[in-house]
């Protein structure tokens, strides 16, 4: 059966770094979603994101789309059929309201991991991304960035909680998570 693993999480926590070691070392691709949240200095479009204008956006064939701190993000249903064209597992980045909708989709098809680290070690992270001042202090007071601390009630009992303090810890577990994973048969 064709799997997606989810990361949800509070931004810093590590979704991206954590998605990116998942292709790198397992070779689960990771599959681009679409924003109209302006690029970071190091991002590039398709790559880390599609980046949309309000217009563009709206053309889109998504399967969900939220609003996070003032911008809109989605995913698209080629995004996921191409990733399971070259790949039995992938992986994508969704706010809590996308997982959710994920999950009434696929069902056991999903795996739901979220990730969690220490507020001030992440404030600390953000900073060192480089991340605009003010867009960062925004962020960290920012009704999304409090609510994406906890995992959300009614994915709960489906939740992986991976805590994203030490890296070598996080390589373990994600190791623990991804052997038994890739050895299932289709
Ligand atoms: N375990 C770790 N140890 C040290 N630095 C880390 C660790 N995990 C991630 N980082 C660093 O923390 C910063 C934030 O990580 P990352 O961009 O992966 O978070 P994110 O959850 O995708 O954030 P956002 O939702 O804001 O995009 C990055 O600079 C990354 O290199
Ligand atoms: N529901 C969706 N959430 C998404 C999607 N792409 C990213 N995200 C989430 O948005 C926030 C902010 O991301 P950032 O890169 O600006 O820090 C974060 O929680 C992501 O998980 C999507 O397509 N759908």
């Amino acid at each position: 059966m064709k799997k997606i693993i989810v990361l949800t999480g509070t931004s810093g926590v590590g979704k991206t770094t954590i998605s990116h070691y998942l292709a790198a070392a397992y070779h689960i691709p990771a599959i681009i979603t679409h924003t109209t949240r302006p690029p970071r200095s190091q991002e590039k479009n398709g790559v880390d994101y599609y980046f949309e204008t309000p217009a563009s956006f709206a053309q889109q064939d998504l399967i969900e789309q939220v609003s996070y701190a003032g911008y809109r993000y989605g995913s698209s249903i080629q995004g996921l059929q191409q990733a399971w064209r070259h790949a039995n597992v992938a992986s994508i980045i969704l706010d809590p309201a996308g997982a959710q909708k994920y999950y009434e989709r696929l069902g056991q098809r999903v795996l739901f991991w979220f990730i969690v680290a220490d507020v001030p070690v992440l404030t600390q992270r953000l900073q060192q991304r480089g991340d605009d001042a003010v867009q960062l202090k925004q962020r960290l007071q920012s009704q999304e960035f409090l609510r994406d601390l906890q995992v959300p009630v009614t994915l709960q009992s489906i939740a992986t909680i991976i805590p994203n303090n030490d890296w070598r810890q996080t390589q373990q577990q994600l190791a623990r998570l991804v052997q038994p994973l890739l050895a299932q048969t289709d």
